[in-house]
This record gives C-alpha cells, sequence and structure tokens, in this order.
C-alpha cells in the first residue's frame, strides 16, 4: 500500500505546509518549485537539494526563501555562500548536510534527486514520518524492502509521483485490494520503438536523450530508450502497491496519454489520462489529499491523435526481462541490477559504450555478483559498491562491445 498508514494531518498548525525539495535543480524538481512558487500562501520551503548547479539553485533559493540551500558537491559550497551571501539563507555542502536537510522538520519532501544517491534523504525522510512525494525510483529498486519497512515502521507517507504510479494510485483502491487483479503499466517505447537492434547499436547520447512525449533528465531518458525504465517502474510498482511481479504487465502506448491502468477481478479496467506533463502528478502529491490546479495543456481527445496500444518487444529490448529477472531473483539482485545501470548509462552518455553495452554491463554485473541477502543499509550499500566496481571494470577494460 503507498499511503500506508492513517493519513496525519498533512498541513502546519498555520494551515501552510512546510516543504522539502531534493534535487530541486531537476526537471522534476524545478517543476515542484514552478508549482510551490504559484501558491505563496500555501506553502513554505525548508530546503532545497541539488548536487552542483549553484547558479539554479540559488536562484530558486533567492524566490523560495528556504532555511537552507545544500550541494551534495563540497566543491561547490563556496560558490553556494557567495551567491547566498547577504539573504540569511543558511549554505551548506556535503552528503551528510543533504540528509540533515531531509531530516529537517517539513511536512513533505518531495524525494527526486537521481539514482541511488537519494536513497539516504529519502529514508531520513521517511525515518521522521514525512509526506514523502517519490520521484526517486532507484532508491525503491535498490532497496525496497528496506524502505517500505522504515516507511510502515515510521508512520511515514509515500505518494508516488512517477507518472505511471500516481495513475495508478489515482485509480487504485486499497481497501478493495484483493480485488485487483492486474496492474497495467503503460509504456511509450521511447524514441527507439521502431528501431532495429543494429540502428540501436550506433545510436548517440543525443538520440537516446530525445524522448517523443516527455522532457527529463538525462539518466531517465537513456533508462526510457532502453526501457530499463519500464524495468525499473516493475521493481517500484511491486513495493508501492504489494503486487507480485505476475500481476504486473506492461503495455507499449506511444502517445503517453493514457498514464497507466488497475485492472479488477470483475473485468473492469481504470485508468488516469492527462496530457504528458508531469506538473499533473507533482501536483497530486504536493496537493494530496486535495487537488490543486496547475498551468498547462489539458486533455483534448478530439484533437488529439489516435491512442494506440501494442506489445513491447522482449527481443529488442531485454531490459525489460532484466529487470523482472532481478526481481525474481530477490535479495541483492535488484540492487545490483540498478547499480551497473547507473554505471552504465552514465558511461553512455560519455560515449565510454555503445548504447547495446547498456544491457550488456547490466547482464554481466547480474550474473556475476552474489544476489546475496539485504539485512540492513550496510548490506545494500555494499551490494551497490561491488556492482559499480564490477560494472565499471567492465566499461574501463573495454569488455563491451565498443
Ligand atoms: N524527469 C521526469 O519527468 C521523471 C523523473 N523521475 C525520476 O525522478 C528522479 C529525478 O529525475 P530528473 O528530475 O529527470 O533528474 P535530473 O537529472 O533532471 O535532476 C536530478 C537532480 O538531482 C540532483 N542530484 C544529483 N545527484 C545528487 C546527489 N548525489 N545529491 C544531491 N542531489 C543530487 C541534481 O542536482 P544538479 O542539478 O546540481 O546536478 C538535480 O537537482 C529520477 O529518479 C527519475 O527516475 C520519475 C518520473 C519522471
Ligand atoms: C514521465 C515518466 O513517468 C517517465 O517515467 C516516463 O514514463 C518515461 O517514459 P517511458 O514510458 O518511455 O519510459
Ligand atoms: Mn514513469
Amino acid at each position: 500500500m503507498v499511503v500506508s498508514v492513517t493519513p496525519r494531518h498533512p498541513t502546519g498548525g498555520d494551515g501552510i505546509r512546510s516543504v522539502t525539495v531534493l534535487g530541486s535543480t531537476g526537471s522534476v524538481g524545478s517543476n515542484t518549485v514552478e508549482l510551490i512558487e504559484a501558491y505563496p500562501d500555501r506553502y513554505r520551503t525548508v530546503a532545497l537539494v541539488a548536487r552542483r548547479n549553484v547558479a539554479a539553485l540559488a536562484a530558486q533559493a533567492r524566490r523560495l526563501r528556504p532555511e537552507v540551500a545544500v550541494v551534495a558537491d563540497e566543491a561547490h559550497y563556496a560558490d553556494l555562500k557567495d551567491a547566498l551571501a547577504g539573504t540569511g539563507i543558511a549554505a551548506a555542502a556535503g552528503p551528510a548536510a543533504v540528509v540533515e536537510a531531509a531530516q529537517r522538520p517539513a511536512d513533505w519532501v518531495m524525494a527526486a534527486i537521481v539514482g541511488a544517491a537519494g536513497l539516504e534523504p529519502t529514508l531520513a525522510a521517511a525515518r521522521r514520518g514525512a509526506i514523502v512525494a517519490f520521484a526517486n525510483k532507484e532508491c525503491l529498486v535498490c532497496a525496497g524492502e528496506l524502505l517500505m519497512a522504515e516507511v510502515r515502521r515510521h508512520g511515514a507517507t509515500l505518494l508516488p509521483v512517477d507518472s505511471e504510479h500516481s495513475a495508478i494510485f489515482q485509480v487504485f483502491d486499497p481497501e478493495r485490494r484483493p480485488a485487483v487483479s492486474r496492474l497495467i503499466l503503460t509504456a511509450s517505447g521511447g524514441p527507439f520503438r521502431t528501431w532495429t537492434r543494429e540502428r540501436m547499436a550506433a545510436a548517440t547520447p543525443k538520440e537516446a536523450c530525445a524522448h517523443p512525449n516527455w522532457t527529463m533528465g538525462a539518466k531517465i531518458s537513456v533508462d526510457s530508450a532502453s526501457m530499463m525504465n519500464k524495468g525499473l517502474e516493475i521493481i517500484e510498482a511491486c513495493h508501492l502497491f504489494g503486487m507480485p511481479d505476475g500481476q504486473i504487465d506492461v503495455l507499449v502506448h506511444p502517445q503517453s496519454v493514457v498514464h497507466s491502468m488497475v485492472e479488477y477481478v470483475d473485468g473492469s479496467v481504470l485508468a488516469q489520462l492527462g496530457t504528458p506533463d508531469m506538473r499533473t502528478p507533482i501536483a497530486v502529491a504536493l496537493g494530496w489529499p486535495d487537488r490543486i490546479a496547475t498551468p498547462g495543456a489539458r486533455l483534448d481527445l478530439i484533437r488529439s491523435s489516435r491512442l494506440e496500444f501494442e506489445a513491447p518487444d522482449p527481443l529488442r529490448f531485454p531490459a525489460l526481462r532484466l529487470a523482472r529477472h532481478a526481481l525474481q531473483c530477490g535479495g541483492a539482485a535488484p540492487t545490483l541490477l540498478n547499480a551497473a545501470n547507473e554505471v552504465a548509462v552514465q558511461a553512455f552518455l560519455e560515449e565510454r559504450i555503445g548504447f547495446l553495452d547498456i544491457e550488456r554491463v547490466v547482464e554481466a554485473t547480474l550474473a556475476s555478483l552474489p544476489h546475496s541477502e539485504l539485512n540492513d543499509l550496510d548490506d545494500v550499500r555494499t551490494a551497490d559498491a561491488d556492482a559499480r566496481r564490477f560494472a565499471s571494470e567492465m566499461v574501463a577494460a573495454g569488455r563491451v562491445s565498443r
């Protein structure tokens, strides 16, 4: 279950919801900041966190006036301090400062750091029982059981922001959980939906990042191109909604208008539709349990193109099989899959390996390292580090096709 506890009062005593944005300078983060800014009487900002984009972070901080702005990369601390001089906003830097920002009392925390780097701050927010708006899917892939257990133990509330999971959240009736027969995750198919494997082998980072429907950060864009994004989303759905892998299907829908569906045992299929605009799922979480208005175009089904659906091609997109395999193996397997994928995607973006080498690195890492049990955060860290080492060595040694 996503909202895993009796919802606590979503705002402070003054009726204003205090908010923190982890990954505020990214694609999800900047859309979140834009929505917060549109409602100055509803939200008060506690902390903004980025990795190193000081210019964007300082500009956001000057507009939202948080208590603190944090860069994870300590090399950028002096620049941030200078950029905030005279504002009264504190500057901080380093991974511990990122966790400290997430620990500050805020009713609502947007988890929109990219990659497993977001795990510890997301855990910190969950451990103080916050409402966590959850975009950072890699966290659940690398430490799903641990994170969900902490959410339950500390009475936190996890609200999905990933568009498919937000769609399911909006049509999934938790009181009728046994009557849900299937989750149907839609996938655009990405920029290479109709490409041959030969053509994909020569794909450039620019081509892989040219998503047909969504404007997103580079990492998730490459994941969409390989369809590893949908593989990660299967694992994410499994944890968020407590559904086994056998009851989670993927359906390619090139228009990204139907964001996902829930099938019930009586044959009813409930879907959520909208234009492909992340401001909608972000607003669902920011306003929850109310609804808040967003700017942007509204869905016009008369003017829009046809809505098409097709089965995913497992031969051209093996990432789906790899993710399901990791989920079925359990233990450290999803952690290894995620870490190897992060290393390989970064190497592809830096043109050190080819596009199809991403799946080779992931498959070899999964096959070579043990799928040990994960009992605590240290076990997660060890599996993550081992996979990163293995995948990096494979890339560095040229043990991939390029
Ligand atoms: N973009 C989208 O539409 C969607 C994204 N998601 C998920 O949301 C997450 C964010 O995606 P997206 O916004 O596209 O990513 P971006 O790459 O656009 O942004 C990433 C953000 O995380 C920050 N960051 C990166 N590393 C660290 C770190 N070690 N510590 C602190 N901050 C860090 C970046 O800071 P800086 O700018 O300084 O580098 C930036 O603010 C991902 O997990 C993605 O899968 C899910 C659904 C849709
Ligand atoms: C916006 C969002 O949620 C992304 O995860 C999106 O779904 C990516 O598109 P794909 O369906 O191509 O992976
Ligand atoms: Mn998605």
